[in-house]
């Protein structure tokens, strides 16, 4: 009997995934899920999907969210004006309330968005299970107001959601030793949860398609970016907004044993499942010195 090509090349598709199936197997991945890349459901539901496939195809993965032009969004509804430091928001009382319920707001969206797909996701704060223990960060010496230092994560919480088979979904809030509340950047939240349950991955979707070199010129993307380069990068004028504690959190990450950290365009329909399963370079890897090559199948 003949077969369709197209069916043919759909098997070949799938043969194509199974080194990488077998290189993740159990493995922890982090999905850093930034609020750009949020804009509208199909695309949430898009990369709501791509995690659920990863969970049933045998990953562990986690959900960091953020929400932060959302959050925005309220605090202009409300007649104030959103302020940022070095791409941190700055978090007023009132602020801080509105941060909190936007972002258990988007929490419970998502969550909504795996059950659907029939895998059970727990959506949790970094207050529950005292998972993120902060201090007053300050940016520069500057008084930006309750944004969380992340000083100690508590994992344990994640490792048994994990184990119950839940996929858990987390809003990047913090608590003091008083119980104070905390806003806490959430590529902050992604890189030192990933650090603590020593994740295999840490990817942060967002809206641009990976770090360029100069952000007015679309050809000056990076594809692999070493940490020896990041200093540099980091000095050279062309990192601001939001990307500035994105690349400050990945050297963090790749420096601290995580190895495998990855910014890539959220708004590119499946670019997840592309990036881990196919050997295509997406976006910008960000690789330790010494390490600057892209992954074959065997070393993913
Ligand atoms: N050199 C650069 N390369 C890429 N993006 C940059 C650069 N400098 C600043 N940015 C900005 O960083 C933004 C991503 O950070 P952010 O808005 O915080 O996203 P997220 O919500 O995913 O965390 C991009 O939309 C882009 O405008
Ligand atoms: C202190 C601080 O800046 N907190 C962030 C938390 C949300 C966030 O980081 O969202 P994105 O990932 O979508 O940017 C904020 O208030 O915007």
């Amino acid at each position: 009997m003949e077969l369709d090509s197209k069916i043919m090349e759909k098997a070949a598709t799938l043969i194509e995934a199974l080194p990488y199936i077998q290189r993740f197997n159990r493995k922890i991945i982090v999905v850093k899920y930034g609020g750009s890349a949020m804009a509208d459901e199909e695309l949430k539901r898009n990369v709501i999907k791509d995690v659920v496939l990863l969970k049933l195809v045998g990953f562990k993965p986690i959900i960091v969210h953020g929400g932060g032009k959302e959050i925005s969004r309220w605090v202009s509804k409300v007649g104030m004006e959103p302020r940022f430091v070095n791409g941190l928001r700055v978090t007023d009382a009132d602020t801080m309330e509105i941060a909190e319920m936007v972002l258990n707001k988007v929490n419970k969206s998502l969550v909504s968005m795996v059950n659907e797909l029939g895998v059970k996701a727990v959506g949790i704060s970094g207050k529950d299970g005292q998972l993120l223990r902060c201090d007053k960060k300050l940016s520069n010496g500057q008084d930006i107001g309750f944004v969380g230092d992340i000083k100690e994560v508590n994992p344990k919480i994640l490792f048994d959601l994990l184990e119950k088979d839940f996929l858990p979904i987390i809003c990047p809030i913090g608590f003091d030793d008083n119980c104070q509340s905390y806003n806490i950047n959430a590529d902050d939240a992604a890189c030192a949860i990933a650090r603590a349950v020593k994740a295999e991955k840490l990817a942060f979707l967002t809206d641009v398609e990976g770090v360029y070199a100069d952000p007015k010129d679309k050809d000056t993307l990076i594809s692999e970016l070493t940490t020896d380069h990041m200093e540099e990068l980091l000095n050279s004028g062309n990192i601001g907004g939001g990307m500035l504690p994105k690349l400050q959190n990945c050297l963090d990450a790749v420096l601290n044993g995580v190895s495998r950290v990855h910014i890539m365009d959220g708004r590119i329909a499946h670019c997840l499942l592309l990036e881990i399963f196919t050997n295509k370079g997406i976006g910008t890897a960000i690789l330790k010195a010494g390490d600057d090559h892209f992954y074959t199948p065997d070393e993913k």
